[in-house]
């Protein structure tokens, strides 16, 4: 059991006051308990393609390259606690990215996402946005090991495989923050979470029990693995957004949550400022896929989700 801290920010186009911004929510969520804490996706910077390259910074070279996750790490370390760091544009070379960065209660980086899935969308009249004109993919999926935490960044969430995949490798969080729109937020936003939550079932790695009665076919293009075995991994979301600000050029849906293995909304709030602190209790994933078996039920020989990356890895031993 531990607390996670969701700090839903008001973000400006003042780079130094929402670092100074972020500073204290961190801290104030750690006076009250947090061990965990997540900030929302682009929280350095306004959300716009004009800002990305404006406010990049440069992660890997660190100290006065990066200011932001400096702060983030000196936070982590002083007060012992892991923070999820939302996101923020990452220039790396001549490319930029959209970047989060996972700190350790040592203040060290233990993970960097950089997002995989570009918000490219248009609906017309509606909302238009194409982070891919000036951002690049990233292309790989991130999982903290010590905290069994899979991180997404917004758009991510949208791809029930790459969850899938979170849960198959041992996920018990999966931590997105994101900035939804008021047109897709009012629609998805809360649908989603609770479908990741609650459909996390994956097929992983093993011999499914058909195969010894020789009613499964391999799938030649397999080889000798053998990718079938069925597991349900029901887990815990929660995103973070930015606080809508309505004068922003993208207005954010707000409603950061944190959703529970059964599908739940445990927290929530509206659109404002504000720090949600709720307990996670990973017990409840054992007690969730007892009360719904699905992976005794699972039909595993005739639909699998293959671990594409696992797979090349093993297949070049
Ligand atoms: N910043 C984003 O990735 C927004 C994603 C979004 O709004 C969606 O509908 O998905």
């Amino acid at each position: 059991m531990f607390k996670i801290a969701l700090c839903q920010l008001w973000v400006t186009s003042d780079k130094e006051r929402n670092i100074v911004h972020a500073r204290k929510a961190i801290e104030e969520a750690a006076n009250k308990g947090a061990q965990l804490v997540l900030l929302p996706e682009i929280w350095n910077s306004p959300y716009s393609n004009d800002s990305f390259p404006v406010y990049a910074e440069d992660i890997d070279a660190g100290g006065d390259a990066s200011p932001s996750t400096a702060m983030l790490s000196e936070l982590s370390r002083n007060l012992q606690i892991t923070i999820v760091g939302g996101s923020i544009p990452e220039r790396s070379g001549d490319k930029l990215y959209n970047t989060c960065c996972v700190f350790g209660t040592d203040g060290k980086l233990k993970a960097k996402h950089r997002k995989i899935h570009l918000f490219d969308i248009d609906i017309p009249g509606q909302m238009t946005f194409k982070e891919s004109l000036t951002l690049t993919a990233g292309d790989s999926p991130t999982i903290v090991d010590t905290g069994r935490i899979g991180i997404g960044i917004c758009y991510d969430i949208q791809f029930q495989e790459l969850a899938m995949l979170y849960a198959a490798r041992g996920a018990h969080l999966l931590c997105y923050p994101g900035a939804f729109n008021m047109v897709t937020g009012p629609l998805h936003w809360e649908l989603i979470q609770r479908a990741r939550a609650a459909d996390g079932q994956v097929v992983q790695r093993g011999i499914h029990p058909r195969s010894a009665s020789n009613t499964l076919t391999l799938n030649p293009e397999m080889g000798r693995l053998t990718w079938f075995g069925v597991h349900n991994w029901q887990l815990f979301v929660a995103t973070c957004s930015p606080a809508r600000d309505t004068n922003a050029s993208y207005v954010a849906w707000g409603h950061s949550s944190l959703v529970g293995p059964f599908g739940e909304v445990i927290a929530t709030t509206e659109h404002e400022e504000a720090i949600i602190i709720e307990e996670i209790d990973y017990s409840l994933i054992d007690q969730r896929r007892t009360f719904l078996p699905f992976q005794k039920q699972r039909r595993g020989d005739l639909y699998q989700l293959v671990d594409v990356q696992r797979r090349n890895t093993e297949l070049t031993k």
